[in-house]
C-alpha cells in the first residue's frame, strides 16, 4: 500500500519543518517527496494544521490491567499488590484478558501510542487482541520464581516465543519477564537467563522500584537488585529495567556497562508514592531511558502525552534545574529511546527507510496557538485527543479520530461482561 501524507508540520530531531510531503510504502517511510505525483499513491491524507511525529513507545506496562483501573487507588506498592491485585488477578483468564487487552489498545491507539511493552499472564490472548488491533507490541509472560507455577512460566513464556516472535508482520518480539527480584529468588533468575540465552530472547523486570525493595534485598543478598542481577548474569541477556528509582552510582555504572535500558515510568511512581527516578543521572551517564505508563491501576491512564509531559516537569523541580529533561529530551524518550529498549533500530523517527508508525496531532485547538514551537506544544500544551490519524507499520489503525481495527461498540459490551465475571469473587 502506498499512502501520501502532504502538506504537513514534520518533526525531525527535535524541530518541525512545515508543508513537507511523507511517501509511505508497505511498512516502511519511503521518502519525503518536493512534487509528488498524487495519482500513484492508494490513499491521499491531507495534513493541513497537523504535526506528523513518530508514533509513541509504551516501554512499560500490563495491558489487562486496564480492567483494574480504579479497583485500588491510593496505596503503596507492596500493600497494593499483595492484598488487591495479586488476590483479583487469580480470577483472570483468557476471555477477560483479552477483552483488557482490547480495550487498552482503543486508549493506546486513540492517544497516539503505537508501540507497548508488556509484562502479564494469558498473553496468548493479549498477543491474540494486539495482532487484531494492528498494534506493534513486545510481549512478556511475567514470571514468579516463588510458589507452585515458576517452571509452567517459563514454558509459557517460551510457547509465546514460538508462537508470536516476528509473527503480525515482524510487530511482534517476544521477551522473557521475570518480574521482580523479590519474587524471583536466584536460582530462578538462572533458569530464566538460560532460557533466554537458548532462545536468544531479551529480558523485561521489574528493578529498584521502591525503597523498600532495596533495603530488603541488601539485607537478603548484600547487594542491590540491580548488582544482584548482574552477579547472577541475568544483564547479559539485553534487558529492559522497568522503574529504576532507587539506583546508586555503582548501579548506574553496572546497567551503562551492560546496556540495560530503563522504562521510565513518572505516573506509576508518583501515584505508588515510591519515589522519582534519577532520569537526568542515568541519560548522562549513557543509559537508554524510555518511557512506560504501567498497568492502568497504578497510573490510571495510558496515555504517552501525559506521561511525556510529567517527565519534562516532575525532573526540573526535583533537580532545580529547568533544563534537566527539555521538551526535546522528553519527545525523544518517549519515540526514539523507547524504539531502543524494545530492540529496534529503524523504528522511532521520521525517516527514510525506517519503520512507518506515524502519528498525525491536530494542531488546530486553542492550546495550540500562538505556534513559536510545536515540540514545546507537544509537550505541555498537547494532549492525548489531539491525535488524529495513526499509522502502524504502514496501515491506518485509526483516520480521523475513528478506530479503524476495533469495534468498539462490542468492545464496550465485551468489557462490560468481562468486568462482571473477573469481579464475581467480591460478592462471595
Ligand atoms: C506476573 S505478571 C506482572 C505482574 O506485575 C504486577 N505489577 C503491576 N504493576 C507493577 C509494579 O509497578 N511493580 C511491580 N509489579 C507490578 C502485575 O499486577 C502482575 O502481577
Ligand atoms: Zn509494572
Amino acid at each position: 500500500m502506498k499512502i501520501l501524507i502532504k502538506n504537513i508540520g514534520l518533526m525531525q530531531d527535535g524541530k518541525v519543518t512545515e508543508h513537507k510531503n511523507i511517501a509511505v510504502e508497505d511498512k516502511y517511510i519511503k521518502e519525503f517527496p518536493e512534487n509528488p505525483k498524487e495519482e500513484e499513491y492508494d490513499e491521499i491524507i491531507e495534513g493541513h494544521d497537523m504535526l506528523a511525529m513518530p508514533g509513541l513507545v509504551n516501554t512499560h506496562t500490563h495491558v489487562a490491567m486496564t480492567l483494574f483501573r480504579s479497583y485500588a487507588d491510593d496505596m503503596a506498592l507492596m500493600d497494593w499488590l499483595q492484598n488487591k491485585i495479586w488476590p483479583a488477578e487469580d480470577h483472570l483468564d483468557d476471555d477477560i484478558v483479552y477483552w483488557g487487552s482490547t480495550l487498552a489498545f482503543a486508549e493506546m491507539i486513540r492517544g497516539g501510542t503505537t508501540s507497548f511493552c508488556d509484562m502479564y499472564m494469558f498473553m496468548d490472548a493479549c498477543a491474540r487482541a494486539a495482532d487484531k488491533a494492528g498494534i506493534r507490541g513486545n510481549l512478556a509472560r511475567g514470571l514468579a520464581g516463588i510458589g507452585p507455577n515458576g517452571q509452567k512460566g517459563i514454558d509459557e513464556n517460551v510457547e509465546l516465543y514460538k508462537n508470536w516472535n516476528g509473527a503480525g508482520d515482524g510487530r511482534f518480539k517476544v521477551m522473557m519477564g521475570p518480574h521482580a527480584p523479590y519474587t524471583c529468588p536466584p536460582d530462578y533468575i538462572r533458569k530464566v537467563r538460560d532460557v533466554a540465552e537458548k532462545y536468544d530472547m531479551p529480558i523485561h523486570i521489574h528493578l529498584s522500584e521502591t525503597k523498600g525493595e532495596v533495603e530488603n534485598c541488601e539485607k537478603e543478598y548484600h547487594m542491590t537488585p540491580i548488582a544482584l542481577m548482574d552477579s547472577l548474569g541475568l544483564f547479559e541477556r539485553p534487558t529492559l529495567a522497568a522503574h529504576c528509582v532507587h539506583v546508586t552510582d555503582d548501579d548506574i555504572r553496572i546497567m551503562k556497562e551492560k546496556h540495560v535500558c530503563a522504562a521510565h515510568n513518572p505516573a506509576s511512581n508518583l501515584k505508588l508514592a515510591s519515589g522519582i527516578a534519577p532520569v537526568p543521572k542515568m541519560r548522562k551517564a549513557g543509559i537508554t531511558v524510555g518511557i512506560g505508563t504501567d498497568g492502568a491501576s497504578s497510573n490510571n491512564k495510558l496515555d504517552m502525552f501525559a506521561e511525556m509531559r510529567l517527565t519534562a516537569l516532575i525532573h526540573k523541580a526535583a533537580n532545580y534545574d529547568p533544563f534537566a529533561i527539555t521538551a526535546k529530551e522528553a519527545v525523544d524518550m518517549a519515540t526514539k529511546d523507547g524504539a531502543k529498549c524494545l530492540g529496534y533500530d529503524n523504528l522511532g523517527e521520521l525517516k527514510e527507510g525506517f519503520l512507518a508508525d506515524i502519528i498525525l496531532v491536530d494542531r488546530t485547538g486553542f492550546h495550540w496557538k500562538p505556534r513559536f514551537d510545536s515540540v514545546s506544544l507537544a509537550v505541555y500544551a498537547g494532549n492525548s485527543m489531539d491525535v488524529d490519524t495513526v499509522i502502524i507499520n504502514g496501515r491506518p489503525v485509526m483516520e480521523h479520530k475513528e478506530l479503524l481495527t476495533i469495534d468498539t461498540e462490542k468492545m464496550d459490551a465485551e468489557v462490560k461482561r468481562v468486568t462482571e465475571k473477573l469481579y464475581a469473587f467480591t460478592k462471595k
